[in-house]
């Protein structure tokens, strides 16, 4: 089965890529504050928010390990990327030894891992955090081009601890109480996210982030909506809290207020994506509306020179390109200056609208009609060959001769053209104003097909004019 890549905008690939960089700054600077409050002993720099338990030095060793490992990747030479990977398995010793210290009470001596630094630690880091980085380094570990799906899975562990210990802050936050999912502070919790989405940037076109970078209307969507919803978890989990120890609420009535606040945050969320549509609809209908303004012709609502142009290259290419034929006509109105000065110009331009009238009623759908200038006009007819363009001619003249015109007669000199393998725009028009031109010097109202070229062999109904220089 076919199916149509990706396409990413560039502009967002970049944002994405200077996010992830910056993020890498952040994490490293927010954690090496932490390491230099412990090496001074400043216990504001190692708690970072007020009302939070410190973050242990060897978390913002971590960190900087971490940090330090996702700003290397994006650095395109072999060493620096290698040394990316030594950073990351850093990062996951680290976790992973802190993890088991927990699990089966060993003392691997981790926690004094940094020596006089960690003799002034408070201690060993938090479990989900020791989990965020053994998470964290197998992400820096992993080669993301091949393993998208693990890549995903890695960060989205991280992202769910990640997200608890904010939930668990929040629940602090409301309760004034301590936080129910263990001892993660939220720094550290605000860490694991940034690195974490950090890594996802890293590689913008893979996986879950390639819907983000995307270039359509679900790329737009993705960019607006995953960051609130994700952060909606612990906005309910403050609501809930917040209710019961704040207002009093028994818990029922508390599930019933979430419930309802779940239920609009979700109608909030559908509004949302509805407006864009919305707008990304009127936006298109607009662009569209200027489009077609800006190839049409005022006055008489055909299409213009610019889009004859671009439609005369549309079918030069189509017959390059699948061997197609057209024919052209130039098409004049006869005396025009003479009418204009007899019955002056808003008399001249109500000629003008007529004959877009006659034209358009005149054509086939697929045929066009457009404005080349003044009171010349082009007419593009795919598919047809000169004998097919001079019954098209005819049909005109007719139309023309028979019009009841309100000053006087109005006749028109019509130039035809076939196109010929190897055509372009310019030898194509040249040969059609060129039989215009005898067409007029034939004595007008009529219509003169430019001489066969060698590939055209049918021969019209009409005087051949040579072609021109
Ligand atoms: N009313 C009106 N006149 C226009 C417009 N555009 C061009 N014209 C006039 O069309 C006339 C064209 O004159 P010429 O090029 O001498 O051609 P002609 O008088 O039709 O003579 P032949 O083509 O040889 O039959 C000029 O007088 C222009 O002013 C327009 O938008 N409205």
């Amino acid at each position: 089965m076919f199916t149509v890549p990706f396409h990413h905008d560039l502009a967002v690939v970049r944002g994405f890529l200077s996010f992830s960089r910056a993020s890498a700054l952040l994490v490293c600077g927010a954690a090496l504050i932490v390491l230099a409050g412990w090496w001074l002993q400043r216990s504001p720099l190692t708690t970072m928010w007020p009302g939070q338990p410190a973050m242990t030095a060897n978390a913002a060793a971590g960190f900087v390990l971490s940090g330090g490992s996702l700003l290397l990747s994006h650095h395109p030479a072999p060493s620096w990327s290698g040394l990316a990977r030594w950073l990351s398995l850093g990062v996951l010793v680290l976790g992973a030894a802190t993890l088991a210290e927990y699990l089966w009470l060993v003392d691997l001596r981790i926690d004094r891992l940094l020596g006089e630094l960690s003799a002034r630690d408070s201690g060993r880091m938090a479990e989900p955090v020791a989990a965020g980085f053994v998470l964290l380094g197998a992400l820096g570990l992993l080669p993301a081009p091949r393993w998208p799906r693990v890549r995903d899975a890695l960060a989205l562990g991280a992202l769910a601890i990640a997200m608890t210990g904010l939930a668990s802050y929040g629940i602090a936050l409301a309760g004034k109480g301590t936080m129910p999912f263990g001892r993660m502070p939220l720094h550290s919790a605000l860490l694991v996210l940034l690195t974490t989405l950090g890594w996802l940037c890293a590689s913008p076109t893979l996986g879950l982030t390639r819907v983000a970078t995307a270039d359509t209307l679900g790329g737009a969507l993705a960019r607006r909506l995953l960051l609130p919803a994700l952060l909606l978890s612990a906005v309910f989990a403050f609501v809930f809290e917040l209710l019961q120890s704040w207002l009093g609420l028994p818990e029922t009535l508390a599930f019933v207020f979430v419930a309802l606040f779940s239920g609009g945050a979700v109608a909030g969320l559908v509004w949302w994506v509805a407006s864009l549509f919305d707008k990304l609809e009127r936006q298109r209908r607009e662009s569209t509306v200027l489009r077609n303004d800006a190839g049409t012709d005022i006055l008489t609502g055909l299409p213009n020179r610019r889009a004859f142009d671009e439609a005369l290259a549309g079918l030069l290419r189509g017959q390059r390109e699948h061997d197609t034929m057209f024919s052209l006509l130039m098409f004049d109105l006869d005396h025009f200056k003479t009418f204009n000065d007899e019955f002056g110009h808003l008399a001249g331009d109500q000629v003008l609208r007529i004959t877009g009238h006659l034209l358009r009623a005149a054509l086939r759908p697929a045929d066009m009609a457009a404005r080349y200038g003044g009171e010349e006009f082009v007419l593009l007819l795919p598919g047809t060959d000169i004998s097919g363009a001079s019954e098209v001619a005819t049909r005109l003249l007719d139309a023309f001769r028979g019009f009841a015109w309100p000053h006087c007669r109005v006749t028109v000199s019509i130039g035809m053209a076939q196109t010929v393998a190897g055509d372009v725009a310019e030898d194509l028009i040249r040969r059609a104003d060129s039989a215009l031109y005898d067409a007029k010097r034939g004595g007008r109202d009529r219509a003169v097909a430019a001489i066969a070229l060698p590939q055209v062999s049918r021969p019209g109904p009409f005087p051949r004019a040579a072609p021109g220089p």
